[in-house]
């Protein structure tokens, strides 16, 4: 679980948001929304631990590996890395044959997870769109994350891989329990995959039903 208790975050003196209180179970699918700016990428980087918070406190199990997905950016074509070598950077290297054979099935299994085994090979500046998200996608998986962060990592991506991408992240939460946060401003994918949404607005959080959003209530 993540529990997130009064949680205030300033940049000098521009407030960010102030006392926010909410919890995410184990194994939720759970939308943050909000318009730009509010804070949502903010409350990842503090969760993540690369962004100190200014005051309040985080409760999450020490063993919650963090598995976090970017919005999508174009690779160039000559980018050196295929999809496997890319996936692999989250790989600690080591020369130990037991942990070389023990990572090589953990990529095996997240490159079927993914369905990126026949493509493995690929140049990633050549993938598709929504290959390049998958790699990401197969990237964050190693380690065997508990939480998976998704930073808008729909956006500029055709509706049909958007919605691919979307299956298999569903996949991997019903099947092995991945907690997800889904950051977006897409209304459609929020109501399609989750059902309770964090709202970010006026410097504080609220947790809504996803019926409850507005086409343009954070557009
Ligand atoms: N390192 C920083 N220094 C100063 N201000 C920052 C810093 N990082 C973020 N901010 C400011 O904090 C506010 C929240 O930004 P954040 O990126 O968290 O918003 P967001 O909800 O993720 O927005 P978007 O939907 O546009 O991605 C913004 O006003 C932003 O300019």
């Amino acid at each position: 679980m993540i529990e997130v208790k009064n949680l205030t975050k300033s940049f000098g003196k521009q407030v960010v948001f102030k006392d926010i209180n909410f919890k995410i179970a184990d194994g939720e699918f759970v939308s943050i929304v909000g318009r730009n700016g509010a804070g949502k990428t903010t409350l990842v980087k503090i969760l993540m631990g690369l962004e100190k918070k200014t005051s309040g406190e985080i409760v999450m199990g020490h063993k919650n590996q963090i598995g976090y997905v970017p919005q999508f950016r174009n690779i160039d074509l000559d980018y050196p890395l295929n999809i496997e070598q890319f996936m692999r950077l989250n790989l600690k290297f080591t020369l130990n044959p037991q942990k070389r054979r023990h990572d090589s099935e953990e990529v095996e299994r997240i490159l079927q997870q993914t369905n990126l085994s026949e493509i493995r090979d690929r140049p990633l500046g050549l993938a598709s769109g929504g290959e390049k998200q998958k790699a990401y996608l197969a990237q964050a998986l190693v380690n065997r994350p508990e939480i998976l962060i998704l930073d808008e990592s729909t956006a500029s991506l055709d509706v049909d891989v958007k919605i691919q991408l979307m299956d298999l992240v569903s996949e991997l939460n019903k099947k092995h329990g991945l907690t997800v946060l889904f950051i977006t401003h897409d209304s459609e994918l929020t109501k399609r995959y989750t059902k309770r949404a964090l709202l970010f607005e006026n410097k504080s959080v609220e947790s809504i039903d996803v019926n409850q959003i507005a086409e343009d209530m954070f557009e």
